[in-house]
């Protein structure tokens, strides 16, 4: 919490204001941060300042895990994020590889799990990193990776969180994930949720313990409609301690995150936290 509020504070004390294009609104912006979560402790970076829905970052999550280019598939596991990129941008809406109501083209998952090869067929780069981690191999190459610019054009956004690259020292598994573009009072709060699970989860379908997960951000900003809140109410409230995720036991494998995994399989326990606050959303 303390390293999201340092940021929040930075951003407001340091920022530069920047036009955006592609939103039409003016963001306060700074050049790289650098977030650690303790999953080994179990130190869930629950934003408490405000409530968190918390299970809907967990579901965004899970549906890249699944390769979901639909945000219908991604409202039927409790996360309604994709709705407004998907059909509310006219640039997208106009795009002849739109492939109708909710469609987002290729973007995450779809690069994560079937990434087209030039010369024919696709590559499933998160079955990969599974099988490799789960034999105990790191290839100093466990990458998943979304960021594909030779599709840029057949999807709805490019990833902003765009690499999570995994490493095994013994048999403790670590996450370095990227992420290009953050919009801070809506979007981290989600990612941080986001890192912290994908390394707790890779773990525990490869057997592994979970160490540190690193995340880097490189612009890090606050659209001009939501500076005033932040500054004003969320920032003026007090942190409350660290919260803690449980993951149902029973998930064991890939096959188990892609088929019968609900938002049920997943809990978090000592969640105290400030009222929620409704951040403008720039599509
Ligand atoms: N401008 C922008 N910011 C983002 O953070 C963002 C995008 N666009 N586009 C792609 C995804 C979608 N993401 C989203 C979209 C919506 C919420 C959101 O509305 N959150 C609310 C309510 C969540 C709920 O009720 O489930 C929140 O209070 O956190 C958060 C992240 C993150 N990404
Ligand atoms: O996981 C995500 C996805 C998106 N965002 C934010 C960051 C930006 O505010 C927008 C994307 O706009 P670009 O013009 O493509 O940078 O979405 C996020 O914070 N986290």
């Amino acid at each position: 919490m303390k390293q999201y509020l340092e940021l929040c504070n930075r951003i407001i004390d340091e920022g530069t204001w920047i036009e955006n294009e592609r939103t039409g609104k003016r963001c306060l912006t700074v050049i790289n941060a650098d977030l650690v979560y303790n999953v080994e402790n179990n130190e869930f970076p629950l934003i408490t300042t405000r409530k968190s829905f918390w299970k809907a970052a967990i579901a965004e999550m899970l549906g890249y895990i699944r390769g979901f280019d639909n945000a219908a598939d991604f409202r039927k596991l409790g996360a309604k994020t994709w709705d407004a990129n998907a059909n509310d941008n006219l640039a997208w809406l106009n795009n002849p590889h739109r492939k109708g109501q909710d469609d987002m083209g290729r973007v995450y998952g779809v690069q994560g799990r079937a990434w087209s090869k030039p010369d024919g067929g696709t590559i499933d780069q998160l079955k990969k990193i599974v099988d490799n981690l789960k034999k105990g191999v790191d290839d100093r190459g466990e990458i998943l990776s979304f960021y594909n610019p030779g599709e840029f054009h057949m999807g709805c956004l490019r990833p902003c969180m765009h690499t999570h690259n995994f490493s095994l020292l013994g048999d403790t598994l670590y996450l370095n994930s990227f992420q290009r573009s953050c919009d801070v009072p809506l979007g981290l709060n989600f990612n941080q949720v986001q890192v912290f699970t994908l390394l707790a989860l890779i773990a525990q379908i490869t057997g592994k313990k979970p160490g540190q997960a690193y995340h880097k951000i490189v612009n890090a900003h606050i659209y001009e409609d939501q500076l005033d809140l932040m500054r004003d109410v969320q920032l003026k409230r007090e942190p409350f301690g660290p919260a803690s995720l449980s993951i149902n036991p029973d998930i064991k494998s890939l096959e188990d995150l892609e088929t019968w995994v609900t938002m049920d399989d997943f809990e978090v326990s000592n969640y105290q936290h400030h009222d929620a606050i409704k951040y403008p959303f720039s599509v």
